[in-house]
Order: C-alpha cells, then sequence, then structure tokens
C-alpha cells in the first residue's frame, strides 16, 4: 500500500494525487479564527469499529490529530489511491473514550452553569444511523439509571443522566446555607417528532401535540407534560419513561435505531435577586438534549414498509436541518431561513441562531464503508460552526425592563458622580440655585469647551461691570424696539462673581470719530452707552439723560481695549420678562449674543411667544458673546482697538 502523506491544513480539505473536492460549506474554512464564543460549539465523537464490522474486516479511516481538534479522513480510491481530508473542530472525542471523558471534552458543565444562570443550552447529537448519538446522549440503554448518585454513576450513562446528576448537585451547593426559600425549582418534559407528528413521551395516550409561536419563546409544543423533579430519581424516571416510549425500529445498520427525533429538556427555574434590591426576579433556565434521527442510505439500511416512509420523513427534516444550518453559517437571517420548513428546525430555532447556547456534538463511524456519511456528516458540522447565537437570560418581560432601568439608573448614577468630581463639586447634598445653573447650563459648557486651548485675541481686564454694561452697549443698536436688551440690563439677579469670569472685557476707549462727524451728541458718533448706575467708563463720557438710559457719547478719541475669548461666556443671570421677547431674539441673533434659557419662558421666547409675558415668566440662562460678532460691531462703530493689541 502506498505511504499515505499527511499534508493537514487547518482545518481545510487537503488532497493527494490531484484529486481535489470542494467543501460544501458556503464559508471559508478559515472562518474558524473569527469565531466568538457565541458561536456554536462543535465537536466530534468517533464511534469504535462493532463486532459485525470486526469481523467483516473492516479498518478504520477516522483519525484524531495530535491537536485532539482536528480529525483526518482516509478515503480510498481507486487502486492505491487515497484521499485525505481533514477538520477542525473545538475538540475531538476518539473511539475508546469513556462517557465522562466525553463530558469533560465538550465542557457540559459550563453549559450547565448556564442554565443555573437562566440561560438555555443545547447540546444536540447528530450523524448518520448507529454513528452513536442515543449512546453519547443516553448511554446503554439496558444499564440507565437506576443510581443514588454521582458515584453510582454507571460507565456507559449518557450525557443526560451525567448532566442531571450535575445539576442536583450543583444546585445542593448553590442553595447551601440559604434560607428556607427554595431557589431552584427542576421540571423534565420528554417529546418525540415522529413522521412531522409532536408526541409527548411523558404521555403516550395523549393526541399528538400541536406547535405553537409566541413572541415570548418562540415556537413551542402545547400542553406538554412538565413532570415536577424534586430528586434525582425523578429525573431518571422520567428518563427512563421517554426512553422507554420513543420510536425505535431495526435495520441493516442499527438494531434499535431511533426512529424520531427526541427532545428531552430540563427546566430549571430560579429566583434571583440579581439587582441586589430584595425583589427578586424569576430566570428560566432550560437544558435542551437533542437526540437526532440518523441520517440513512435506504441502500444500506435496506429499511422496508413503514420504515420506508420514517426513512423518507426523517431524510426530508434532516435535510432542512441541513438547510438552516447552511443558511444560518452563511449569516443570514429572518424570514430567508427556512425554520418553518420542518417541525424539527421549527423547536431548534432557539437553539439555532437564537437566544440559546448551543453545541454540536457530531458523531462518526470509523469503519471505512461509512466514509461517504463520516464526510458528509464532517460537512455538516464544519458549517454549524459558523452559527452565531445571541444568548440571553430568560426571564418575565417586566423583570427585563425593570432590570434594564436599574442598569441605566445606575449608569447615570456613576455618570453624575464622575461630572460632579469634574466640577468639583460635593458628591452628597443637593446643588445651590448658582451652582445648579452652573452645572447644568449647556451653553457654560459649551464655552468651556470651545474655549479651551484657544487664547483670546487680546486682553485687558479692569472692569468690574462690563457685563452689565456691554449689554447696553449692544442694546443702543435697536433702540426702544430692543427693550429686551434693557431687560437684560434690568435683570434682578445678576451674578457678579459669575460676571467676573467672563473675558470679554473693555478698560478704555479710543474712539476714531467718522470723518466731519461732530461730537456733543447722541447720534453723531460713536456712542456708547454705560451703564446708569455703574460709571466705570463714564469718567471720559458725556452723560446725556433721556430718563430710560444714560447714552454716553465720546467728545474726542479714546482708547478702548477690546478683548474678547472665542464665544465669550459673560456670566449667568435670572430674572422675569416683561419685554417684547421679539427685541430679544434680535439681539440675539443680530448680535450673535446667545442667550441660553433654562427657564419656564425659554419655549415661549424662541417661537409662537405671546405678546405680553407676565412677570411670572422667571427665567434664568447664560448670554455668551461671539468673538467674530464682538470685533465686527467694534469695526461698524468706528472703534478700533489699540495697536498691537488686536489686530483686525
Ligand atoms: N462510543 C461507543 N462505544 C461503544 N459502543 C458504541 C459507541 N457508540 C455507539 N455504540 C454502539 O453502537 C450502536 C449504535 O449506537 P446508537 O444507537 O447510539 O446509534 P445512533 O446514532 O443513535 O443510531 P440511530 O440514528 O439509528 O438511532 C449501539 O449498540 C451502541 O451501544
Amino acid at each position: 500500500m502506498a505511504t499515505q502523506s499527511f499534508k493537514a491544513r487547518e482545518n481545510g480539505n487537503e488532497y493527494q494525487n490531484g484529486k481535489e473536492e470542494g467543501n460544501t460549506c458556503p464559508r471559508s474554512p478559515d472562518s474558524d479564527m473569527f469565531r466568538s464564543t457565541n458561536n456554536i460549539k462543535v465537536y466530534v465523537r468517533i464511534r469504535p469499529l462493532s463486532k459485525d464490522e470486526y469481523a467483516r474486516g473492516e479498518t478504520s479511516c477516522v483519525h484524531i490529530a495530535r491537536d485532539e481538534h482536528s480529525v483526518k479522513v482516509v478515503e480510498q480510491g481507486y487502486g492505491y489511491n487515497t484521499t485525505t481530508r481533514s477538520f477542525q473542530f473545538d475538540g475531538c472525542v476518539g473511539p475508546a473514550a469513556e462517557q465522562h471523558e466525553v463530558m469533560q471534552t465538550v465542557e457540559m458543565k459550563k453549559l450547565l452553569d448556564k442554565v443555573l444562570e437562566g440561560y438555555s443550552s443545547t447540546v444536540m447529537a447528530c450523524g448518520q444511523t448507529g454513528s452513536g448519538k442515543t449512546f453519547t446522549m443516553s448511554g446503554r440503554e439496558e444499564g440507565m439509571h437506576d443510581k443514588k448518585g454521582y458515584e453510582d454513576c454507571w460507565g456507559d450513562d449518557g450525557l443526560i443522566a451525567r448532566s442531571a446528576i450535575y445539576l442536583f448537585e450543583a444546585i445542593k451547593a448553590r442553595s447551601f446555607n440559604k434560607d428556607q426559600t427554595k431557589p431552584y425549582t427542576l421540571r423534565a418534559s420528554y417529546f418525540e417528532i415522529y413522521c412531522e407528528q409532536v408526541n409527548d413521551l411523558l404521555r403516550l395516550d395523549a393526541a399528538p401535540r400541536d406547535v405553537k409561536w409566541s413572541s415570548r419563546d418562540g415556537f413551542y409544543v402545547e400542553n406538554l407534560l412538565l413532570v415536577d423533579c424534586d430528586t434525582l430519581e425523578d429525573v431518571f424516571s422520567v428518563l427512563n419513561e421517554g426512553g422507554k416510549n420513543r420510536k425505535v425500529g431495526s435495520h441493516e445498520l442499527n438494531k434499535d435505531s431511533s426512529r424520531s427525533h427526541c427532545i428531552m429538556t430540563l427546566h430549571v427555574d430560579s429566583l434571583c435577586d440579581i439587582t441586589g434590591d430584595g425583589h427578586p426576579i424569576v430566570r428560566y433556565g432550560r437544558m435542551l438534549f437533542v437526540d437526532l434521527a440518523g441520517s440513512e442510505r435506504l441502500k444500506k439500511s435496506k429499511s422496508s414498509g413503514e420504515m420506508l416512509k420514517e426513512t423518507g420523513s426523517i431524510n426530508r427534516s434532516l435535510f432542512t436541518l441541513g438547510k438552516v444550518i447552511s443558511a444560518l453559517s452563511e449569516g443570514k437571517k429572518g424570514d430567508v431561513v427556512p425554520y418553518r420548513e420542518s417541525m424539527l428546525t421549527k423547536l431548534l430555532m432557539e437553539s439555532l441562531g437564537g437566544n440559546s447556547l448551543a453545541l454540536m456534538i457530531a458523531c462518526v463511524s470509523s469503519a471505512a464503508s461509512a466514509v461517504d456519511e463520516t464526510l458528509s456528516t464532517l460537512h455538516y458540522a464544519t458549517c454549524a460552526k459558523n452559527i452565531v447565537n445571541a444568548p440571553s437570560i430568560n426571564m418575565d418581560a417586566r423583570d427585563k425592563i425593570m432590570m434594564k432601568l436599574q442598569k441605566e439608573i445606575a449608569h447615570l448614577r456613576e455618570e453624575n458622580k464622575m461630572l460632579r468630581t469634574k466640577l468639583g463639586l460635593s458628591l452628597d447634598g443637593d446643588l445651590t440655585f448658582p451652582e445648579a445653573i452652573q452645572s447644568v447650563s449647556p451653553m457654560a459648557t459649551k464655552h468651556r469647551r470651545q474655549t479651551r486651548n484657544i487664547p483670546p485675541v487680546g486682553l485687558e481686564i479692569k472692569c468690574p461691570t462690563e457685563l452689565k454694561g456691554l449689554e447696553k452697549y449692544f442694546g443702543k443698536e435697536f433702540g426702544e424696539e430692543a427693550s429686551g436688551l434693557s431687560t437684560l440690563a434690568n435683570f434682578q439677579d445678576v451674578f457678579p462673581q459669575q460676571s467676573a469670569r467672563g473675558s470679554l472685557t473693555l478698560e478704555s476707549l479710543r474712539c476714531m470719530p467718522s470723518q466731519g462727524d461732530s461730537f456733543g451728541s447722541s447720534q453723531q458718533g460713536p456712542t456708547l452707552q454705560a451703564y446708569s448706575e455703574d460709571d466705570a467708563w463714564g469718567d471720559n463720557c458725556e452723560k446725556t439723560t433721556d430718563g430710560t438710559s444714560t447714552p454716553c457719547v465720546l467728545s474726542e478719541p479714546r482708547t478702548i481695549r477690546a478683548s474678547c475669548e472665542p464665544n465669550s461666556f459673560l456670566g449667568m443671570y435670572r430674572g422675569s420678562v416683561n419685554v417684547k421677547p421679539k427685541g430679544l431674539q434680535q439681539f440675539s441673533r443680530r448680535n450673535r449674543v446667545s442667550v441660553d434659557h433654562l427657564g419656564g419662558s425659554r419655549a415661549r421666547l424662541k417661537k409662537g411667544y405671546p405678546r405680553r409675558i407676565g412677570k411670572q415668566d422667571a427665567f434664568q440662562g447664560s448670554i455668551t458673546v461671539n468673538q467674530a460678532a464682538f470685533i465686527k460691531k467694534l469695526l461698524d462703530l468706528n472703534i478700533s482697538p489699540v495697536d498691537g493689541m488686536v489686530n483686525f
């Protein structure tokens, strides 16, 4: 026989003697590196040669590589030609492995721990008929389930019995030291899908069950018997009863061949105070054990009569399952995935591409005569590796919303704490009023953001009343109409300490009068208005008083040193409005002075305001002056800045 050279490439097909065949999985085998923890985990279990196969002189064609993650399948061609294919999985279990090793290799306990936390988990055995699916899930029938505890576990016990034992042990450990309330309850159900019909294996006398759809549970079997299992023996009774009632037939490839897909479910409801607020919520964990009927070739199984019909139905549903797996592995979602084409895929919707954790065990025979079926199973399993699920804890919708809100509150609290720390505020207690305005004012925040790292165009600070003065100064532009400006100047309560933070300052003024203009009248030359009560600029101004305002007309060229940081923040204010808001709006727009109202009248000031606004319409906010607008205003007024200070 020619020496076989294994040129294994990870997770792909490897070819020899020029023979090449594509992988049936639509995705590149290299996509392995992109697999996440939510991908379906896929393991391979190789069944040893049976006595009959030995007797026939069969050889083994499936080998596990040293890394224990890939299997190589050697296919005999014509003459001495052989083709070797290599597939990579999450793990491989060899023919000599015992049942407890399977439990370990596939990390069953991790899945079960998730069930205790409220997740749904699925373990599914697939493969051709006689490849060891039922053996893997349930063990050998004759030795089944009459034990008292883990130590008594029989060597041949399958995953279901071992998982039940583990769950009871874990529940016992978790409940230790708790009060009298029972935090976990366990129930079991067992049904089969036989020729597209769902039978409750725990109530054989009952009519076939309907499969219904609900937005909460997806597809589910209606009126299924759920047996309360207080002890391990209760679970074993369910297993024995269900196992006894399964449809089994005998054909050439397996004397105890399952003629139906069987799903045994352990429902683990747990009461848990997740948020620690003394309101426990119920989480609905579920562990599904799916023992699929095996695919079979009639030529080999030689099924006939009723069995022929069963085989047709089994192969059809497995074909649909293949289509679903293939669609999901291509990343398709929603209605494009043909879940509804068979009862099996409907009921596995959560497990394949849904909210469940899932694990697939591809069972294969090591016999060379079964190489075609083995390859087909491995291709199938390779596709399944690409399926991504989105596991989530099962709980009532109300509890879900409550948890979401609680999470949001915790997040906001955290954010609030962080912001208070940044603002240098104490971490407890309520905010004082000015503090509150300061910390919530979007303009103040915006200002801080905008002026950070931006140097001012010039600076000369020496005017304590710049806020009031400047408001009047801008206000003059609109005369009486702009009564909003006067209002601004008449604030009942301006925070001087806030205005001191404003970086828009005026110290002195150099006016360049227009040619031919004479001074002495407020109508000629640049006119500035100073705040009437505080004459910071008054020394050099000629005051004319008209009753309502105090125009300041400059009699000689003076110096104005003007500086303005970008979007200078002038200060906070509050007051009541009894002015025509229109003026305020103009003030705001034309001079690019933004008035940020935080109080009740903000909306009205913005649009659809009434002509009269009562005194009760108190408002508060911050004022910001745009640098460019400020400079333009100076130029409009024919005011030059001091040489070298501001270069316009
Ligand atoms: N790993 C194994 N070690 C020993 N015996 C095994 C192993 N796997 C399977 N067998 C034996 O092989 C036979 C067929 O196994 P099993 O009934 O589990 O196959 P199956 O895949 O469920 O077949 P079907 O799809 O027809 O129901 C059984 O007698 C079983 O005890």
